[in-house]
């Protein structure tokens, strides 16, 4: 009689569950990975799409890769106390750790003027409340959601052809987001300052203000230069940094915080859009910087400058980009961290040759 442990459909069953377990683990895997639904979006998809167009760089920032870092103070003048109640807006000093960088994950890109720059900053209050912030030179952000940004990165990723992106994908991004065109236009127009010293950066995203009695206000804010400081030109991959490094060494560098409240028919969740030319505006104090380091021996290095490490009377608007990347940099943050440490394109002694009178 023959052993019905031995039949032949018994050991399939037995071989069957041999290997599914295996196969709905990966399944599982996939799925949370997002491998299974290309246009799902999460920090590992937005990460690979800027690996994408950047290539990966161990032990760098996945964006704006290519920087130095900056220490001052922020001194609030209380004209903003009514509409926050934020410790930063109230009248006093308090130090700054900051980052100036080029956007793009390309942490030896040569520095050219037109490249979009970026300067991040951590306050911090007396009583350990902590404001972070990045802010970036351009008016307009390219794109309303964290979807877009991603699709926006695959459209420009290099063609291993040619090394540029294919001007057909690109093509067809834009005819796919016609309502992105404005954006585009104000971006191609954008004024472009000498260097980082003389630059405006803006919060692009929205947030909203919390006053001492429930009322809340929109707003977003950006860092203008108080004075046009003059660039000395330099040459080289490095110019732009090197530029800023002199003009530090020369005296502090200064920005206003510039805070602009919503108006009506102002788009609060949609940071691709410019605010009206008539919103109220509110000087809210002075940035000093007055020390560069490379991010080799410097103090940003182990900081990611992510936009919800706000303090109280401050919040996160509905502006869709704000959550997406927090996750993002947290990732970034996470990888980077456990990956060696590499050797900036900025080093120590690049910076000592443009700031003679600091190094000594
Ligand atoms: C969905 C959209 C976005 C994604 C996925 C994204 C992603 C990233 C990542 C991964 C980093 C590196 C973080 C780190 O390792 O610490 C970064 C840096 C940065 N991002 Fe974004 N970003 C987005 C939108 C924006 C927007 C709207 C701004 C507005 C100004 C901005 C400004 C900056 C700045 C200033 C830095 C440099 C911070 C530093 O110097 O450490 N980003 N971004």
């Amino acid at each position: 009689m023959a052993d019905k442990a031995s039949s032949p459909s018994s050991g399939a069953w037995r071989w069957l569950g041999v290997v599914s377990l295996p196969c709905l683990l990966a399944l599982g895997f996939a799925v949370a990975g997002g491998w299974l639904s290309p246009h799902r979006v999460t920090q590992n998809t937005l990460l690979g799409a800027l690996q994408s167009v950047a290539g990966h760089h161990p032990g760098f920032r996945r964006n704006h890769a290519k920087g130095v870092c900056v220490t001052g103070w922020f001194e609030g003048n209380g004209a903003a106390a009514t509409y926050s109640t934020a410790p930063f807006f109230e009248a006093g000093r308090v130090p700054v750790i900051g980052r100036f960088a080029l956007a793009g994950g390309m942490p030896y890109q040569g520095d050219a003027p037109g490249k979009v720059r970026s300067l991040a900053l951590s306050l911090e209050a007396p009583n350990g409340q902590e404001w972070r912030m990045g802010v970036n030179d351009i008016p307009v952000f390219p794109v309303r959601t964290p979807a877009e940004f991603q699709s926006l990165q695959i459209a420009v990723r290099p063609d291993p052809a040619t090394g540029k992106p294919d001007p057909a994908r690109v093509q067809a991004f834009k005819a796919s987001h016609p309502w992105l065109a404005e954006a585009g236009a104000a971006l191609a127009k954008r004024p472009i300052t000498p260097g980082f010293e003389n630059d405006r950066y803006n919060s692009l995203d929205s947030f909203l203000l919390h006053d001492a009695k429930g009322g809340t206000t929109p707003m977003r804010f950006a860092l203008r230069p108080t004075e046009n400081v003059v660039t000395i030109p330099l040459t080289g991959d490095d110019a732009l940094f090197e530029q800023l490094a002199a003009a530090m060494s020369a005296h502090p560098l200064r920005w206003t915080l510039v805070l602009t409240l919503a108006g009506q028919g102002d788009a609060i969740n949609d940071p691709s859009r410019a605010w009206s030319a008539q919103d109220r505006q509110i000087e809210a104090g002075t940035l000093t910087l007055d020390r560069i380091e490379s991010e080799e021996t410097g103090p940003c290095t182990g900081i990611t400058y992510d936009p919800l490490i706000l303090p109280q009377g401050i919040s996160a608007s509905d502006d869709p980009v704000l959550q997406a990347r927090s996750a993002a940099y947290m990732r970034s943050f996470a990888e980077r961290s456990r990956e060696p440490v590499p050797q900036p394109a900025v080093t120590p002694t690049t910076l000592e040759q443009k700031m003679p009178e600091k190094a000594s």
